[in-house]
């Protein structure tokens, strides 16, 4: 199993690029199992999950090619099993993605349910209802979400849909699940992520009607065949915001290209407050940083988009630990997203937890340690805490960070940071 060998210490300098967003890629991904025609999809990030999606629709049939350059091209023409299998399923909830896709399209799919996770248990039950309010007769047995439509019918049905809290995913299948339904689908508290944004640009190149993306109402005018498309990933918020995160902790100036700053508001808002200097510049964000130890730590509170990201969380509370004061970090989204905070004391930080608030006590010197990666951003976070802390830091199970970072080591190494990837060694 691979780590992280990190030693502390050094600031950040120079230009880093940021990759497509996974959680714009996923679904972009699942969005060309609605057509017959090629997709090609640019600037495709080098992620497991992305791997994991490809495996996931060549098992159904669909040729699916990747290039060096980060380019996917997708033939969903001869698509003959419309069937996501737990095998892949347990590795990345966000197969549940192929759901609404494969339903629309060919009246029927199995898809497995996704089961709970590291950061809580993440239920499907919305993307259920949804579905079954478009007319889908969905069932769960052995672990499948088995789906149909009733006798007779060839499509969906458009539909109100209001779920009973906003979902990323849930919106991104009623979506594409009601661009090829037959009628109106309004979509109510729908997320406004920039990933739904960039998947409704996406489908309405490929002859969806959709309006109102990007707000909360989205209304999607279905209709009978859409067709290929090109499409480039949007850049990755999350991986801007934690490279910002980085740069903040260890001190240094830094250009994201490609970042962008409007999609990061309420993350750069905290790090201004806290004493970097953020700028957007032509073609990314600038930040500089005097290091952790001379900023201020934050309060937050995690929040659907345009708040300020769950996925950016463990990251800035790594950031906070370093920083002076005290703040507390309040997590609202996912019930059991404070995994990191128990290795980040293993580095010297010291951190309260009562339920959805964890209360940091910055201004820690931190100490270098073995340390265990227990999801995607608890990874980075340690990668953070890691840059800063004093001598060795060695991140385990780092196959969380691979799960949705495209070359994270590389990227830091070229900002200076002394890091580097130990493969193959038992855990
Ligand atoms: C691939 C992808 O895009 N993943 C993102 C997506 O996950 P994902 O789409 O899974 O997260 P959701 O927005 O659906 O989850 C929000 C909350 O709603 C709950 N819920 C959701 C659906 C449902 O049917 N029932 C239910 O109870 C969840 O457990 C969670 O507490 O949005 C999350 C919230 O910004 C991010 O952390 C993830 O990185
Ligand atoms: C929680 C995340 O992703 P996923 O929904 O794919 O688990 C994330 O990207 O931080």
């Amino acid at each position: 199993m691979d780590k992280l060998l990190i030693r502390g210490g050094r600031t950040l300098g120079g230009e880093v690029l940021v990759s497509g967003a996974k959680n714009a890629a996923l679904p972009e991904l699942c969005a060309a199992l609605l057509t017959d025609q090629p997709v090609t999809l640019h600037n495709v990030p080098r992620l497991q999950d992305v791997s994991t999606m490809l495996k996931l629709v060549r098992n159904m049939g669909v040729t699916a090619d990747r290039d060096d350059n980060g380019t996917v091209r997708l033939d969903a023409g001869a698509l003959s099993n419309p069937e996501a299998p737990y095998e892949l399923v347990k590795t990345m909830r966000a197969s549940v993605l192929a759901l609404g896709p494969l339903l629309a399209r060919f009246g029927h799919a199995k898809v497995s349910l996704p089961g709970g996770c590291a950061i809580g248990s993440r239920p499907v039950d919305q993307h259920i209802k949804g579905l079954q309010a478009m007319g889908a007769e969905i069932v769960v047995e052995h672990g499948y979400m088995l789906a149909k439509l009733p006798a007779g019918r060839t499509r969906l049905q458009g539909a109100r849909i209001l779920t009973d809290m906003v979902t990323v995913t849930g919106t991104e299948n009623f979506l594409m699940a009601a661009a090829l339904a037959e009628g109106e689908t309004l979509l109510e508290n729908a997320a406004q992520e920039p990933e739904i944004v960039d998947l409704a640009e996406m489908l309405i190149k490929m002859g969806a009607k959709i309006e109102g993306h990007g707000t909360g109402h989205i209304r999607v005018q279905g209709v009978e065949k859409l067709h290929g498309c090109e499409h480039a990933v949007v850049a990755d918020r999350i991986e801007a915001g934690t490279f910002l995160c980085a740069v903040a902790a260890a001190g240094g100036e830094v250009f994201l290209r490609h970042a962008r700053a409007d999609h990061l508001d309420a993350v750069i808002d905290k790090l201004r407050e806290a004493g970097c200097d953020v700028k957007p510049v032509d073609g990314g964000v600038r930040i500089a940083s005097a290091g952790g130890a001379r900023l201020k730590a934050q309060a937050f509170r995690t929040t659907e988009y345009p708040g300020f990201p769950t996925d950016m969380q463990a990251q800035f509370m790594a950031l906070n630990c370093v920083a002076q004061g005290t703040a507390a970090v309040t997590e609202t989204i996912f019930e059991n997203r404070f995994m990191h905070v128990n290795e980040l004391v293993r580095l010297g930080a010291t951190i309260h937890v009562d339920g959805k608030v964890a209360v940091v006590e910055g201004g820690t010197a931190l100490s270098g340690a073995t340390v265990m990666a227990t999801d995607l951003r608890a990874s980075a976070s340690l990668v953070i805490a890691g840059l800063v802390a004093d001598g060795e830091t060695m991140v385990d199970r780092i196959y969380h960070l691979d799960r949705g970072y495209d070359r994270m080591e590389a990227k830091l190494r070229g900002l200076g940071a002394d890091i580097e990837r130990v493969t193959g060694a038992a855990s």
